[in-house]
């Protein structure tokens, strides 16, 4: 029989994947995330969401179908990752503030001892945001784990003034382009879908 596996220990992720349906385990992968010299976003967002399923999948049977991910936001050809700290924060926001940036996020499929991988890109435009809002909102605790130290699914949400693009896949994991390839790799929701 076969499994679907999550090599993911976001909780953003889960819920996503939940939200259709689909019945999965939880492997999360333990990948280096250094970006390479001269790699660009678009390579480093899919290599590190193929890498995470691959690791995965060495765990579990051939037979089973393991989805990996990676989300990074991209400020003028700069790769922000998870704030490291208050001021690291600080600056990410800044640079995100009156301006459009753009999320990043691949899915990565294994299945039949093949991966097949996508990346989706958003453009997210914030409002202005003042030193002081930067301060408040790494209190609150939600930037830490987050790519550009926000989450647009929270309070993060009145940053926002625009989206063009794919929401699922700014919060973590895009769901057209997931249901898709796991159809491609014969995976049907519990709706039959
Ligand atoms: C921009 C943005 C990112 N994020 C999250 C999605 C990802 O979980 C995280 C980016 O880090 P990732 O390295 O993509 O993922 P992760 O470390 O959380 O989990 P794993 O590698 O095990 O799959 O930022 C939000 O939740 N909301 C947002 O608005």
């Amino acid at each position: 029989m076969t499994s679907l596996v999550l090599a993911s220990q976001s909780p953003r992720r889960g819920q996503l994947l939940s939200q259709l349906g689909y019945s999965f385990t939880v492997c999360p992968a333990d990948i280096d995330e250094t970006v390479l010299p001269e790699e660009t976003p678009h390579a480093y967002v899919e290599r590190l969401a193929r890498q995470k399923a691959l690791s995965v999948a060495e765990q579990f049977q051939a037979s089973d179908v393991i989805i990996g991910s990676d989300t990074t936001v991209v400020q003028s050809g700069n790769i922000l990752g998870k704030p490291s700290d208050e001021n690291d924060c600080l600056t990410m926001l800044r640079s995100l503030s009156n301006n459009t940036h753009q999320v990043l996020t691949a899915i990565a499929v294994v299945s039949n001892q093949t991966v097949a991988s996508e990346v989706v890109a958003t453009n997210v435009s914030f409002r202005h945001l003042s030193d002081e809002e930067i301060r408040i909102y790494w209190q609150t605790g939600e930037p830490q784990d987050k790519a550009g130290a926000y989450g647009i699914q929270g309070i993060g949400g009145q940053f926002v003034s625009n989206i063009h693009g794919s929401y699922s896949a700014v919060v973590g994991l895009p769901l057209y382009e997931t249901a898709n390839l796991l159809k491609l790799a014969g995976i049907r929701s519990t709706f039959g879908l």
